[in-house]
């Protein structure tokens, strides 16, 4: 089909071209590409924005003074508190018990980090952070020698993210806050991504995971990550939204099984002082803490699990 415009003559066959072309995708008409984003892809695009000029004006104004991890965050924060700008991010009192996760699990060597959901990098920033500390900390002290290539070249953070789009943005964060020699975005989706960690860090390498994607997928990617053996013994998990959209299943199971110590938290949605949301924090205590597999709960009671239609709720 032509996309070529046409020149309209009073001849009704030419009528009928004319009305298909209107069914021709916004994208192929001519129109601004600000007309064919989703709003989604708007506000992210106003949020490269926010940094890009922040970045000028901080240039301009201080002089040469450096664009930071922490000012990267506070500027992403900033923003999100205008009007319509809301993100879904780990920020506020969810970003505490993060910051004290990352903190409890030190990275001895071979240890990693993952975060499932990178979305703009909000969080992959504050965990690259994180171990960038524990690098400086660990050549003023002694502790870690500069030699030691273990802890060079390695990413130590992998943030996996099915949507392009956002990964490219999270990408862009994560080069601003100077961190793209410690955390990496691989694009894809979770359940495909689990077996290349594997491939790339090998067996028990995991002691932090941070699950952020789609709440009813946790369950079934952390039960790839127990059959691949990728979780180090004391390996800590924290999973947001467990309320809010919610993953039911990976509740029950973290609280249920003898693998798992857990924590529930129940606090506010970042900058939504209304709304409830739950982080669950679990330790995970190695494949023989549970004596006897637990089945799930439609296992159990097969004949009380049934779906309902809505209407009927
Ligand atoms: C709540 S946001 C993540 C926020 C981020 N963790 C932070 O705190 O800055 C969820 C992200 O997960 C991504 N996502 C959803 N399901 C996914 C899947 N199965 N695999 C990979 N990414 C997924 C979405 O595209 C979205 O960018």
């Amino acid at each position: 089909m032509s996309i070529v415009p046409k020149i309209l003559e009073d001849d009704p066959e030419e009528d009928e071209e004319e009305d298909d072309s209107e069914a021709l995708p916004l994208a192929i008409t001519g129109l601004e590409l600000s007309g064919v984003l989703s709003a989604g892809y708007r506000k992210l695009s106003l949020l490269l924005e926010h940094l890009e000029t922040r970045t000028w004006e901080t240039q301009i104004m201080g002089g040469q003074q450096r664009i930071t991890a922490d000012w990267v965050l506070q500027e992403i924060d900033r923003f999100a508190q205008g009007l319509g700008k809301w993100l879904k991010v780990a920020g506020d009192d969810k970003a505490e018990i993060l910051q004290h996760s990352i903190g409890s699990r030190p990275l001895t060597e071979h240890k990693t980090m993952v975060e499932f959901g990178s979305f703009v990098g909000y969080t992959a920033t504050r965990m690259g952070r994180a171990v960038e500390l524990c690098y400086e900390q660990g050549y003023a002290d002694g502790s870690i020698l500069f030699e030691d290539s273990r802890l060079q070249g390695a990413n130590r953070i992998t943030s996996m993210e099915i949507d392009p789009v956002h990964a490219c943005i999270a990408r862009h964060v994560l080069d601003m806050s100077r961190l793209s020699h410690i955390v990496e975005v691989w694009i894809g989706q979770v359940k495909d991504l689990i077996p290349r960690l594997t491939e790339e860090h090998g067996d028990m390498s995991l002691n932090m995971v941070f699950m952020d994607q789609r709440g009813t997928t946790f369950h079934d990617d952390l039960s790839q990550l127990e059959e691949l053996n990728l979780m180090y013994p004391d390996c800590r998990i924290v999973a947001d939204n467990c309320v809010k959209p919610g993953s039911p299943v990976y509740c029950w199971h973290t609280t249920v099984s003898e693998r798992y110590r857990t924590r529930n938290y129940s606090l506010n949605e970042f900058l939504e002082s209304t709304i409830e949301d739950w982080q669950v924090v679990c330790d995970y205590l190695g494949p023989l803490a549970a004596r006897i597999p637990r089945p799930m709960p439609w296992e159990e009671q097969p004949g009380e699990w049934r779906s309902y239609p809505i209407r009927d709720l």
